[in-house]
């Protein structure tokens, strides 16, 4: 069986500035990776480049089998859920939250021709519901709250019943009670029987949902480590990663971490 996302030799150049350099990363069916790294450490690159929204400069990207470059992109995206700020920003803050989960189904971002298969409504109202939205499918997404509107993003990036999911610091803006939410909800989602490859990016350990697998330790667009979550999230890592003396805590599946003293 082929790799979910199969990344080597990923160079990722911009003028002088290498966003990524040199990074190999690849996940296997069932893997849930967590991806860490400072400011500008090329996180949100790397999901652009797994989302087949961004081509390597140098390297090859094998995503779901297919590899960019050689696939036609428009056919690869929709096997893809992104739930991004690069997303957000496309979507028409007049239509309905159910027409921005809806409208997932046909690969755009505004409601573009009125009638819409039902079976696909319903499943739009489901996923809003099991992510606890579901009372604000009639409101213009421009009016949610920043919590409400990144639970939107993340049924529309599921809407497709993608077999790879990226999210992009889906819990950056949300209270304390909505950032628990959400990691509840991601922790069931994950852990449920059919769910699909997942890549979370995050600045808060916090914010790991337990049943994630892997984690990847970025920085300056270069891998620090890469590996199984309970060999490779260590207080050393971390360290490395951040450039500062970190000391990790774990309670029950769940990790903080703060400066040692
Ligand atoms: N077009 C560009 N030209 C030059 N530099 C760029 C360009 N796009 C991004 N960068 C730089 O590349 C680096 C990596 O950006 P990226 O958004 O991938 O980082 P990140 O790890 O997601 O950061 P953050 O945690 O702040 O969201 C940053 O320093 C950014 O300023």
């Amino acid at each position: 069986m082929s790799p979910v996302l199969n990344l080597s030799s990923v160079t990722v150049r911009r003028g002088r500035k290498l966003l990524l350099d040199d990074v190999d990363f690849r996940i296997e069916d069932g893997e849930r990776w967590v991806i860490l790294g400072p400011n500008g450490a090329g996180k949100t690159t790397l999901l652009q480049i797994a989302a087949a929204r961004m081509f390597p400069t140098a390297g090859s990207a094998e995503i779901l089998g297919e590899t960019l470059g050689g696939v036609d992109v428009f056919e690869l995206r929709p096997r893809i859920g992104l739930c991004s700020n690069s997303v957000a920003h496309t979507l028409p803050g007049r239509e309905t939250s159910l027409n921005v989960v809806v409208t997932a189904a046909y690969g755009v971002t505004g409601r573009w021709r009125e009638e819409y298969e039902r079976q696909d409504e319903r499943r739009a109202f489901q996923l809003l519901n099991d992510w606890g939205v579901g009372t604000v499918f009639d409101r213009p997404f421009a009016t949610l709250s920043e919590g409400e509107r990144k639970r939107v993003q993340i049924a529309r990036a599921l809407m497709t019943d993608p077999e790879l999911l990226l999210l992009d610091e889906p819990g950056a803006g949300l209270d304390l009670a909505g950032r628990e939410a959400l990691v509840a909800r991601t922790a069931a989602l994950v852990q449920g029987a059919f769910a699909p490859a997942t890549v979370l990016v995050t600045h808060h350990l916090e914010e790991i949902p337990p049943g994630f697998t892997h984690v990847l330790l970025l920085r300056d667009g270069q891998v620090v480590s890469a590996g199984p979550l309970a060999e490779t999230l260590t207080s050393e890592n971390l360290s490395t990663t951040f450039d500062m003396p970190l000391e990790l805590t774990e309670r029950e599946g769940r990790y903080s971490a703060f400066m040692k003293s």
